[in-house]
């Protein structure tokens, strides 16, 4: 794998002088931290890298505070007016000392701002609300959290988590029979695509593409915002049966459905539709596993014509320089989730040139936290 280090590098024993260990053990003694939180020349360095430290320990209570923000609705709350304690105390029927407490810690962490006696949103807050499926994605972090509480267990894969109950059809179509499960989850799903969608147009150009078939394809988010984009692109979304059909009132109130198929099916079993000059994947790889995504670009491979060209879009891990959204939240979500995992750049464009496309491409994006892309196409264009 692209992204491991090898084996050389993570068993090497310490021999002779190491700078690293000779750094690590003097950090690590007590006596040195306090004489470099007083010296002059580190006592700067130490202060913030103790705030560093402390930012992490404490880091679950602060998207905790976030949590109690908007499940009390404070955002709409305090957004064009400064509001008291005791008014804001009143309407969540929250104690004033502890309503206070809560805006205190909303100042501390960016979301709000002390305005005359009161509290008033601040920028930070502001953006949260313009992030279009943000609040909701906060809200079913409960769920996420529940999983989270014991992190070992789910690293060991011991865990039955909640997560996986959430999103069920990462199990296969069976498990999503029941049309008002998969509203709820194609709801949260795609209200978060406008960003991914805006965030994938701005770096990759479908001028060119005829026709576009969207993998996985949800409710049609995506397929109506690249539809909108270049008014010519014929559209195919292939999804699971009971997905389908809010894809197909999407297009049909976008004024696309002319121009937008709607195909039902299960990747896993059915062959792809035929007749689209490029593939795109949006937020379905990392729900599967390496042998179901290996699978899946064949498939792909397979449905193309030569020079045809597969889009992978979705949250990526950091690869050779581990991130924060990618390898610390992603990466533990869909370990949770426990049928996919959060790849790399690196590591999509090695499966995909495995199932024999070629020059394939890793365009940075603005936001990689919204969304990574991979492509490549299929050799033998004329
Ligand atoms: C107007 C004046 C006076 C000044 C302007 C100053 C200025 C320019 C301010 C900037 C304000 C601004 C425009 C800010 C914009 C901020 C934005 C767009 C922030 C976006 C943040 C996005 C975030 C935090 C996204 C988070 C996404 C998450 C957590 C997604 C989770 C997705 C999951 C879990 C998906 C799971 C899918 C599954 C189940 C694995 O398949
Ligand atoms: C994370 S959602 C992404 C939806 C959409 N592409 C987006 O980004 O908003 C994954 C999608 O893959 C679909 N999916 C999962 N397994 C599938 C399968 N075996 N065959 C077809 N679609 C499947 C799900 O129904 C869901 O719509």
């Amino acid at each position: 794998m692209t992204d491991a280090l090898p084996d050389a590098v993570s068993a090497r024993r310490p021999r002779g002088f190491s700078w690293r260990r000779w750094r690590n053990r003097k950090i690590a003694s007590p006596g040195f931290q306090s004489w470099a939180s007083h010296f002059p020349l580190t006592r700067g360095h130490a202060r913030r890298e103790g705030e560093r430290l402390f930012d992490l320990v404490s880091g679950f209570v602060h998207s905790q505070v976030l949590y109690a923000v908007i499940e009390l609705d404070l955002l709409e709350a305090t957004c064009d007016a400064p509001q008291s304690v005791a008014r804001l105390a009143l309407r969540s029927g929250i104690a004033p000392d502890r309503m206070e407490a809560l805006c205190q810690a909303a100042v501390a962490l960016g979301l709000f701002e002390r305005v005359g006696g009161g509290y008033q949103l601040a920028a930070l807050g502001a953006a949260l609300m313009g992030v279009p499926g943000l609040v909701d994605m906060i809200r079913h972090h409960d769920v996420f959290y529940r999983d989270m509480e014991d992190p070992v267990a789910v690293l060991k894969g011991e865990k039955e988590t909640e997560l996986a109950r959430f999103w069920p059809y990462v199990f296969g179509a069976g498990a999503v029979e029941h049309p008002e499960v998969a509203e709820r989850y194609s709801g949260l799903m795609a209200e978060s695509q406008a960003l991914v969608a805006e965030e994938t147009l701005r770096t990759i150009s479908f001028a060119g593409v005829a026709r576009l078939l969207d993998v996985g394809g949800g409710t049609g988010a995506f397929l109506a915002a690249v539809g909108r984009a270049n008014p010519a692109l014929q559209m195919v979304l292939f999804d699971l049966p009971a997905v389908v059909p809010a894809a197909e009132t999407r297009f049909h109130e976008a004024g696309m459905a002319g121009r937008a198929r709607v195909v039902a099916g299960d990747f896993h079993d059915d062959p792809l539709p035929s007749g689209a000059d490029a593939i795109s994947l949006v937020r379905v790889c990392f729900d599967h596993s390496d042998d179901a995504v290996a699978a899946l670009m064949a498939k792909a491979f397979a449905a193309l014509p030569p020079g045809g060209r597969l889009i992978v879009s979705e949250p990526m891990a950091g690869g050779a320089r581990p991130d924060r959204p990618g390898d610390a939240y992603f990466a533990f979500y869909c370990m949770a989730m426990q049928t996919g995992k959060a790849r790399s750049q690196a590591r999509l464009a090695e499966m995909m040139k495995e199932a024999g496309f070629q020059g394939i491409e890793t365009p940075r994006t603005r936001r990689p936290f919204v969304t990574s892309v991979v492509t490549g196409c299929k050799p033998g264009a004329t």
